[in-house]
């Protein structure tokens, strides 16, 4: 079998499409701009070229981008502040702090400073708990846009077998409780799981977010398994450096029905629904009908 490739970057570039659209009416019908902030702290060379992407497709949705970029010896209590006032700001809808942060900040304690209505990552503990308990929240970017991948590639997700490798609390927790809210019987396996291939083989839906490249092989997968492939790893191949996921692309792709490319895949998703949750959550402030089609 040779699987179907699932482009995240062109349903990236549809999601944002849509979002650009919410953007114009709200600004046509109510004269108003969502406006997205993203704080980053030092010089992570990913993370900078992460954030430059975020301002840009905030700008090309027709958002206001706001960006802090604060130097690797900010204390704790100087980004604290920094959130107060993004808090506190009428013209700030959606409030990200750039992931990882310098040793001596907690991101605990400051992610959980930004208004839960404001917290576009969906990482403060409150929207943690309402996902887990069914009720509105943000939903972490990554997880939605794999659901918005898989709801797009198989329909109704019911009944399905998922398998979620990782249990990290941006990627692998969410997914999980998404996966369950769609009515899939969810595994959450990990590094410590008995017999992992034997449990990733009763996936209909795999999805892999582990942080370790290409260890998912074709041996892991049923046969027409639909593989999401959160893995972003930098590895030195051949004297090169090349990106490559979780999954062994070529040896799950001839199992696999359908398979996420890395890159072009999940990554590109992320940033797309973070410019979803920022409109969002401008309506859901305001009171607003939400988008249709870009929440979980
Ligand atoms: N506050 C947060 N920090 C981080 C998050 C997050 O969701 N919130 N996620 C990651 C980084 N990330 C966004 O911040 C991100 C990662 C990857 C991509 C992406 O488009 N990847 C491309 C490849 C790009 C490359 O060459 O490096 C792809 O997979 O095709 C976008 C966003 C950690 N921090």
């Amino acid at each position: 079998m040779t699987a179907q490739i699932i482009d995240g970057k062109n349903f990236a570039a549809r999601i944002r499409g849509r979002v650009a659209d919410h953007v114009a009416r709200l600004r046509d019908e109510r004269g108003v701009t969502p406006g997205l902030a993203v704080v980053l702290v030092g010089d992570d060379p990913a993370s900078q070229v992460y954030v430059r992407s975020k301002g840009k497709m905030t700008k090309e949705c027709g958002m206001e981008s706001f960006e802090y970029r604060l130097p690797e010896t900010t204390s704790e209590a100087e980004l604290l502040a920094l959130i107060a006032k993004l808090n506190a700001d009428g013209a700030v809808h959606g409030i990200l702090v750039q992931l990882p942060l310098p040793a001596q900040i907690d991101a605990e304690l400051v992610i959980n400073s930004i208004d839960p209505s404001k917290d576009v990552d969906g990482f403060h503990v409150s929207n943690v708990g309402r996902l887990a308990t069914g009720q509105r929240s943000m939903v972490p970017c990554t997880p939605l846009g794999c659901l918005l991948m898989l709801r797009e590639h198989c329909g109704s997700l019911s009944g399905l077998n998922a398998v979620v490798l990782g249990r990290s609390n941006i990627v692998g927790k969410p997914m999980a409780q998404l996966l369950l809210s769609e009515s899939c019987t969810v595994t959450i396996a990990h590094s410590r799981t008995r017999d992992l291939q034997d449990v990733a083989r009763r996936a209909d839906i795999l999805v892999a977010a582990v942080g370790r490249p290409e260890m998912v092989t074709g041996d892991y997968l049923k046969a027409g398994a639909t593989v999401i492939d959160v893995g972003i790893n930098r590895v030195e191949r051949d004297g090169k450096n090349r990106l490559v996921g979780d999954c062994h692309f070529e040896s799950c792709a001839s199992v696999a029905g359908a398979i996420t490319p890395v890159p072009g895949g999940v990554g590109p998703m992320t940033i797309a629904c973070l410019l979803a949750n920022t409109v969002t959550a401008y309506c859901r402030a305001h009171d607003l009908p939400e988008p249709e089609g870009l929440t979980a």
